[in-house]
């Protein structure tokens, strides 16, 4: 996975040309959970919130990308045992923490990435279907081991925890791996007993208590998810505030020099 980071924003498509070395440092949240507590779905509701659902994705100053992006590649051997619901994707050793690190440290550094997406019906990373993401001002990281990793968890500006009740979680888990997924009732179940919910026991639940707002319910707690679009609002409006006015010094800068 060589090449992901591009270079400097300098190549950012999007209105919000940024003016020589200045770097758009965006203001990054993580976004924790167990498997189908609404992860997805909560950074869906905030991103169409904020008007950003529908914008063209160069212009988005908000970007959602999920830890999915990051799931290690997968040996031979691994290859068979996952097919088989034998493979533990819910341990943190299934991931490339330091290409995971890496890469949030490349955005928060104002550099273009590439992300290829996941593809849970091989059970590998996709690169034919990649996702561009272009400097932001914030953006919002997803997946159930964001909190896990020390390095990364001191990355964010902001830290959400979608906790939404196992029951729950896992009468959505079914359905959706098996419409989704390809997977059948006997496999989820069984990659659930003997994976998924010891896993989610042992290292994720514990990192709910990295966060800054627990979410009860996940994305039904219109009332949380309101007051986080507010909070996201102010940052994005003090952003263009200084983009303005750096925009507005750069411009007065030009205007003495040539005169
Ligand atoms: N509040 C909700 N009410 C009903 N279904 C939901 C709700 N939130 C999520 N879902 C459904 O549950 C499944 C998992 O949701 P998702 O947001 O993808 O979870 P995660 O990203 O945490 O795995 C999806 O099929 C989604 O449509
Ligand atoms: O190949 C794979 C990779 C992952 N999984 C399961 O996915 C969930 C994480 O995704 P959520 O959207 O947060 O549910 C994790 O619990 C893995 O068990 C998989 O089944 N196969």
């Amino acid at each position: 996975m060589e090449g992901i980071f591009k270079e400097k924003s300098d190549c950012l498509p999007n209105g919000n040309a940024l003016a020589n070395d200045e770097v758009k440092s965006p203001f990054l949240i993580g976004v924790a959970g167990g498997t189908a507590s609404g992860k997805s779905t909560v950074c869906k509701k905030i991103m169409e919130q904020l008007g950003q659902a529908e914008m063209d994705h160069t212009q988005r100053q908000v970007v959602s990308i999920s830890q999915d992006s990051f799931y290690r590649e997968l040996t031979p051997a691994e290859k068979l045992k996952a097919q088989k619901g034998k493979f533990n994707f819910d341990h943190p050793d299934a991931f490339n923490e330091e290409l995971m690190y890496e890469t949030l440290q490349a955005i928060l550094n104002g550099k273009k990435a590439e992300l290829p997406s996941y593809d849970y019906r091989t059970n590998s990373l996709d690169f034919d279907n990649v996702l561009v993401i272009y400097p932001a001002d914030v953006v919002l990281f997803e997946g159930i081991l964001v909190f896990y990793f020390p390095k990364i968890r001191d990355l964010f500006h902001m830290k959400l925890f979608v906790d939404t009740d196992s029951d729950t979680r896992l009468a959505r888990r079914v359905p959706r791996d098996i419409n989704e997924r390809g997977r059948d009732l006997d496999a989820v179940l069984t990659q659930y007993m003997t994976f998924v919910k010891p896993a989610f026991e042992e290292f994720c639940s514990p990192t709910k208590k990295f966060a800054d707002v627990i979410i009860p319910r996940g994305a039904d707690n219109t009332v949380a998810i309101d007051l986080i679009v507010h909070h996201i609002g102010e940052i994005l409006a003090a952003t263009n505030i200084a983009q303005h006015n750096n925009t507005v010094r750069t411009a007065a800068a030009s205007m003495k020099r040539d005169h």
